[in-house]
């Protein structure tokens, strides 16, 4: 029996709380992987644990990886990972991660044996054509374009020209696995503009943390040298996509939601946040940690987004005050698309128009987010209209009613964030945030009742 539609709470005053954030999904599956394809043993502190993560976990053993938790506290669960070969003969449920889809094909075609590979319904409707084809050419046998599939190494790597404008992760996911391949990887894309280069800014960082050889430095062009990917203590950082529904909480109900350990540099495109939410009324600003020192503001030495103590040097709060008054505004927000859900939920409460551009490829997300965000918007009362490549949402007033969240989890924290001015929204599958953030009821619930 489906569970009943949650019933996302009214804020009837301005919310002032302090939400701490569990580790990112990007970064953890990302560390997760690398500490798997590693020369040793190593160690991946304060990872996410969450429907997304555990699946990268499952399947990484699936593959021939002992993952032993050592510790788990509120910050996230710190993994003893020790390689193995790559073993075949695995099969590997995806659910509808997009990094567990793209990132551990490639790692498969090093196993010994077939590996197949197939997930959520959904799943098979997301894009993989491009990163397939693109193994096929570097040696790889693939029996189908879309989950479900089976793939069969031996890899050699090369050079190879795909389309990545459906997703960054194609361009992620053969890197991450790059330097284990003979000879490395050479990856030019040619197409429309590759969305979310942000999380590519993460996957070279990340890659040259362990010390693997990456050229970034032509556009469109990525080149991966062959060699060890040296095993690292690393530590994951807050999820700042993540804060956006806590945060454009602050600007409905003009209160004010701080943040603890937000990286003064990072490459997570949740930082993109500081400034959308000033351009749509909120104050933004960093104050010294209260349980950590702040970092000189020149940033912290190497602090990427998978080095530091993500509560220690190299962090600030960050400070989010808002009046009430939401003011929309035009955006392209193809560098940080998964932003999209949240900034949709505030414009649709927002008493100016807004027009968010660049995000087609949202098409491909968890659900096709533009119509899903057009129709949930609309049958709360709004005005939104689609785009070829985002969305029109003027203002309009809403009334209650059923929020469909299409098992996507910014879907459903959206509908939260309508919520929150709106009664008697109910949210459906609010279980669906367990991709991410399985604590997002009881955090959603402990930021309303803090004072
Ligand atoms: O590499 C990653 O960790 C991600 C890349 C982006 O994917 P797209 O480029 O498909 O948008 C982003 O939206 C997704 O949430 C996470
Ligand atoms: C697009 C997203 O996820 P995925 O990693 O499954 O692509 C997202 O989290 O917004």
């Amino acid at each position: 029996m489906p569970a009943p539609h949650w019933p996302a709470p009214t804020a009837t005053t301005p919310i002032t709380a302090t939400v701490p954030l569990p580790g990112s999904k990007s970064v953890t599956n990302r560390a997760l992987l690398l500490a798997a394809l590693a020369d040793g043993p190593g160690v991946v502190r304060q990872a996410l644990r969450s429907r997304d993560a555990d699946l990268m976990v499952a399947a990484l053993r699936a593959l021939g990886t002992t993952l032993v938790a050592v510790r788990e506290t509120s910050a996230g669960v710190d993994w003893q990972v020790t390689p193995g070969p790559v073993r075949g003969g695995a099969h590997i449920d995806v659910g509808l991660a997009g990094t567990v889809m793209r990132f551990v094909p490639p790692v498969a075609a090093l196993a010994d044996g077939p590996v197949s590979f197939d997930g959520d319904p959904h799943a098979r409707k997301r894009p993989m054509g491009p990163i397939l084809d693109a193994l096929r050419s570097l040696g790889a046998r693939i029996d189908h374009d879309a989950l479900p599939f089976t793939i069969s190494g031996p890899l050699a790597g090369g050079e190879v020209t795909l389309d990545a404008s459906g997703s960054s992760q194609f361009v992620s996911g053969l890197l991450l696995a790059a330097a284990r391949f003979e000879k490395g990887i050479t990856i030019r894309h040619v197409g429309p503009p590759v969305p979310s280069l942000p999380h590519i800014e993460m996957t070279v960082e990340m890659l040259r943390a362990v010390g693997v050889r990456v050229d970034a430095g032509e556009r469109d062009v990525w080149r991966v040298e062959p060699g060890p990917i040296a095993a690292r203590d690393m530590t994951v950082e807050p999820d700042l996509s993540n804060a956006a529904p806590f945060l454009a909480a602050a600007l409905v109900t003009g209160g004010t939601v701080t943040i603890p350990a937000w990286p003064l540099r990072t490459t997570q495109a949740g930082d993109a946040l500081r400034d959308l939410l000033t351009a749509m009324g909120a104050t933004v600003t960093r104050a010294p940690a209260a349980s950590s020192p702040a970092a000189p503001a020149s940033g912290a030495p190497g602090a990427s987004g998978s080095s530091g103590d993500s509560t220690g040097p190299g962090t600030t709060d960050l400070v989010v005050t808002g009046t009430g008054r939401i003011t929309g505004l035009d955006t392209d927000l193809r560098d940080v698309g998964e932003l999209t859900p949240t900034i949709a939920a505030l414009a649709a409460l927002a008493s100016t128009p807004s027009r968010i551009r660049g995000v087609s490829h949202l098409r491909g997300h968890e659900t096709d987010r533009l119509a899903a965000l057009a129709t949930e918007i609309n049958r709360l009362g709004g005005d939104a209209e689609e785009t070829e490549d985002g969305l029109i949402i003027r203002p309009r007033p809403l009334h209650g009613g059923t929020f469909h969240s299409y098992d996507d989890h910014r879907m459903a924290t959206a509908g939260a964030v309508i919520g929150l001015a709106v009664p008697e929204v109910e949210v459906e599958n609010i279980a669906t945030t367990a991709k991410t953030l399985p604590e997002f009821v009881q955090m959603w619930t402990a930021m309303l009742e803090a004072r």
